[in-house]
């Protein structure tokens, strides 16, 4: 009865909107001639609108049920009480109104992977001026078209080289044993802290080339601020939130630009006669200027004479400085959340933890005094992959993305009017139970059966699926793996996740250690490395 009320609300609503548009239609044409037809039109149309938009409810005028979906994911008890409530009384395609927009929420994998493959064609991402100002305009998230295919093909053709990812290699292993030097036995950590230190590091040299020292540090608390204003109201006035963390990214890009020029003075540049070398540094910075590059010089050349005396450029700096502020969050945040959450529920299944830290222990010693590179800590740890794959399906990290219609859609029967927003809602499939048994449950083992793939998107899918997720998996593997071969641990105080704006744990993860792994027995994978064989005697000595 509720639910044919909701209907009813939206489909007079939409009748309402179009017969005034009718009746405005009919009143501006000239004396009223507009044929009675045209209106008799409007209104079939109507009715065929209201048929196949699904169903839902709008909630209150402006603010539609924004309230509501924000409370449901700030709880930590249950979280998921306005999709469930929802899906019990319209099916998986609703329609609600968040943050200002009329929405349809989708929790059908199908209709997921659709919207994400049509991207561009039929759907674009739709975010708040407010977040554009935040990102900056040449941001992927918000750039469309070719740009968008460009930048996305370069930076995901650099992840995926194994030559970046065996050189990250080194630096991870580096970074995880520096911080855990200072875990000693029973000291208590906060795990997700000491995560995101780790992980801002790996980000600062895989964006940038930086090692850690005192521009990290700089860079890494102007980060912070700047992250703050994302989920601020957007009032740009000195003294609010929104209004420092503009300044803190004003301060991000200049930081930037001040290791571009370091770059570019001390670079030998291209002069294919001269048969000079391009040193081309092997971060994402170093890729987007080589791109920028050979942009700009194409541009000049097509461009002829008229481009000399104008300061068009098809690259401008402002395109690689707003990426790299914006690929600081998924590197940092999300990295770090996989690891804190991987700790926290292997450390609640104790025959995870069992079965993880016998696989890693058998991996030192399958490889002892081997050098290993990337591939091995990607391939080679079956069960390590089955405990991060139901982390991201269980911890939901990125609950979905938000996407706007670009024409009027159909799919499954339903329209998608243009201009609305469109969110697939990637967390209402990783937890459906008809897809998942025991969705709820931390199930790694799942993993080593047939699951569908079709149906798991913890790194979205289509021309805007994750570039970075090997650095990701390649991060959380090697810091699980350096973790149970070297620490006994248990949770401390009881942590509870939020979901809102993004995955929170409300204490950090404290956890307690228990034992610090003698490590004189303890072959490291990558004893070549001088650091880490530094360390290694270290160890050995205590
Ligand atoms: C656990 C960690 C991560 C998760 C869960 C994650 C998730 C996602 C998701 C869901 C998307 C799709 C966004 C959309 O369709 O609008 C995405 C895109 C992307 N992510 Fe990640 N990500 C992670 C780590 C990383 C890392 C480490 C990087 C690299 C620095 C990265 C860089 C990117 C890039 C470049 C895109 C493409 C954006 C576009 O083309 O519009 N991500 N990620």
């Amino acid at each position: 009865m509720n639910s044919h009320l909701m209907m009813a609300s939206i489909a007079d609503f939409i009748g309402i909107a179009v017969l005034l548009v009718g009746l405005f239609a009919l009143m501006s044409s000239h004396y009223m001639r507009a044929p009675l037809k045209s209106i008799a039109e409007y209104i079939r149309k109507a009715k065929r609108m209201q048929n196949s938009i699904p169903p839902g409810s709008f909630g209150l005028p402006l603010i539609g049920e924004s309230m509501q979906f924000i409370s449901s994911y700030r709880s930590s008890v249950c979280p998921d009480t306005f999709i469930a409530e929802r899906r019990l009384r319209f099916g998986r395609i609703f329609t609600t109104h968040l943050f200002g927009k009329p929405t349809v929420i989708s929790l059908d994998a199908e209709v997921n992977r659709f919207i994400l493959n049509s991207d561009g064609r039929l759907f674009m991402p739709d975010y708040p001026t407010s977040l554009k100002q935040l990102w900056g305009k040449w941001a992927i998230l918000m750039l469309e078209g070719s740009f968008h295919k460009r930048i996305h093909g370069v930076v995901a053709t650099l992840f995926k080289s194994d030559d970046l990812k065996d050189h990250l290699l080194r630096h991870i292993e580096d970074f995880i044993q520096q911080a855990m030097e200072s875990w000693n036995t029973n000291s208590t950590i906060y795990l997700e802290e000491e995560a995101k230190k780790i992980s801002f590091q790996v980000t600062a040299k895989v964006l940038v080339g930086l090692d850690p020292g005192a521009t990290t540090v700089a860079l890494r608390t102007e980060f912070h601020k700047f992250i703050a204003g994302v989920v601020s109201v957007p009032i740009n006035l000195p003294g609010t939130t929104f209004y420092s963390s503009l300044q803190s990214r004003a301060r991000m890009v200049q930081m930037i630009k001040g290791i571009i020029e370091e770059r570019e003075g001390n670079a030998r540049h291209t002069d294919r006669e001269q048969k000079h070398v391009v040193k081309v540094h092997l971060d994402v910075l170093g890729v987007l200027l080589e791109e920028r590059r050979l942009m700009n010089s194409k541009e000049r050349e097509e461009g002829g004479e008229r481009e000399e005396v104008t300061t068009t450029e098809a690259m401008p700096l402002d395109a690689i400085t707003d990426n790299i502020v914006s690929f600081f969050f998924p590197a940092e945040d999300s990295v770090a959340m996989l690891m804190s959450l991987a700790v926290k529920y292997v450390s609640e299944c104790p025959r995870a933890l069992l079965q993880l830290r016998e696989e890693n222990l058998n991996f030192v010693d399958k490889y002892k005094g081997e050098k290993m590179n990337s591939r091995h800590y990607l391939m080679q740890l079956p069960f390590t992959h089955c405990v991060l794959n139901e982390t991201l399906r269980l911890g939901n990290i990125v609950k979905g993305v938000i996407r706007k219609a670009l024409v009027d859609v159909h799919v499954k029967g339903f329209l998608i009017p243009k201009g609305w927003a469109v969110f697939p809602f990637f967390r209402g499939v990783h937890l459906d139970e008809a897809i998942y048994e025991d969705a709820d449950q931390f199930n790694p083992w799942r993993w080593q059966e047939k699951v569908a793939l079709s149906h798991y998107t913890p790194f979205g899918g289509g021309p805007r699926y994750c570039a970075g997720l090997d650095i990701a998996r390649l991060e959380a593997a090697v810091f699980l793996h350096h973790l149970v071969t070297r620490y006994e641990w248990e949770l401390g105080e009881r942590d509870t996740l939020t979901h809102f704006p993004f995955v929170k744990l409300a204490k950090r993860l404290p956890i307690n250690i228990i034992h610090k792994q003698n490590c004189k027995n303890q072959s490291f994978p990558t004893l070549y490395n001088p650091t880490l064989q530094a360390i290694h005697v270290m160890y050995a000595r205590v």
